[in-house]
């Protein structure tokens, strides 16, 4: 069998299934589709009719990407998909934060989930909606799964975000640009400048080498342009859901064809720098099972603290929680 045979074969026995078929949910199913990674993509949303119309368009672009099933379902259809993302709720609005959005979310949310589980306890579970850090943890604790298959998009999208600046900034295939942002999806979210390299080369002795410079100045600027992103799109057009969409692509691609892929995902830190029982961001390896190790980056003690920091913010959310199990 060639490799194409291989690949094929692979996606063509992966069943993908989205709750919430908005902006975030349509566009990540399109990007599955371009990239070929699954066999069947159902779309399960409230919103039927818009949903109807989303199916058909994705339908009118199979002949010319990439075979796959794609269907308007319902509950019942998340049987045998091997994983499930969540998409669904309220987007934020110009003036809120991803934390304004959870008193309405975690309601949405505790509809969701017993169906989810009704028809279907072996997938995982991959969040996007937001706050998404908050919610990953919510749906690990309502539904008792092991944390290993609850994930949450976390920082994917902000640490692709930091890798693109940091690549535009010095004309650099952005590929070759490795750093994190870690902990939570949001304003609290921390930057991680200490073990940023370019093929390996730390970003200053890059600097050095080729005679650019990234001051202090620079970079607090930086990581705030990427906190501030989503603020800033949001104010210009309503919505993210390009890069999040490839992001969750991404994942799903580390995870069908188990590739081990270090993604910043976000999942139950283990005890890392102090921190527990709570949902963040940090660089972790995915593969077919889901979450398969957290890893431990060697922080600054600046990046120690906005993390430990990261993470109070995230207790104090969760303990005003009353998350009982369902
Ligand atoms: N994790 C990340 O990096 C990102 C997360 N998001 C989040 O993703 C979520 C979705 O955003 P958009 O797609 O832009 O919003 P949207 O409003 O376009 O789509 C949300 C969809 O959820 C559906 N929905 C609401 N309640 C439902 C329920 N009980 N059952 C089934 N479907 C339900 C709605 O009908 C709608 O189609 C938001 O919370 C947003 O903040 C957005 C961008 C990035
Ligand atoms: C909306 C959102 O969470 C983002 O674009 O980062």
């Amino acid at each position: 069998m060639t490799k194409a045979n291989v690949l094929e074969a692979l996606s063509t026995t992966h069943k993908i299934a989205i709750i919430g078929a908005g902006k975030v949910g349509t566009t990540f199913a399109y990007a599955l589709m371009l990239e070929g990674l699954t066999g069947e993509i159902v779309l399960i949303d409230r919103d039927k009719e818009r949903t109807e119309g989303e199916v058909m368009d994705l339908n009118h672009a199979v002949p010319l990407s990439n075979p796959v099933r794609i269907w308007n379902g319902d509950y019942p259809d998340v049987a045998g998909a091997n994983i499930v993302v969540i998409s669904a709720g309220s987007a934020q609005r110009p003036d809120e934060t991803r934390l304004d959005l959870l008193k309405r979310n975690i309601a949405i949310f505790r509809q969701i989930l017993p169906q989810v589980l009704k028809y279907n306890n072996e997938a995982i579970l991959l969040i996007a909606t937001n706050p998404v850090d908050v919610l990953s943890y919510a749906t690990w604790k309502l539904t008792g799964l092991p944390a290993q298959r609850v994930i949450g998009s976390g920082t994917v999208l902000d640490t692709a975000r930091f890798r693109s600046m940091i690549s535009q900034r010095f004309s650099l295939d952005a590929r070759n640009v490795h750093a994190f942002i870690v902990g939570e999806h949001g304003d609290s979210e921390v930057a991680i400048w200490s073990s940023a390299n370019i093929a390996g080369i730390p970003l200053l002795d890059f600097c050095q080498q080729v005679g650019c410079e990234i001051s202090a100045e620079d970079r607090v600027k930086m990581a705030n342009d990427v906190r501030n992103a989503a603020y800033e799109i949001i104010k210009r057009k309503g919505a993210t859901f390009y890069a999040v969409g490839v992001g969750l692509a991404r994942i799903v691609e580390s995870i069908l064809r188990d590739q081990h892929s270090v993604l910043s995902v976000s999942n139950r830190v283990p005890g890392f720098y102090g921190i527990e029982d709570v949902y963040l961001s940090l660089p972790a390896i995915v593969g077919a099972d889901g979450v398969e190790r957290i890893l431990k980056l060697n922080l600054d003690e600046g990046e120690t603290a906005a993390l430990q920091n990261s993470a109070q913010v995230m207790h104090g959310i969760i303990e005003q929680l009353d998350i009982q199990p369902l």
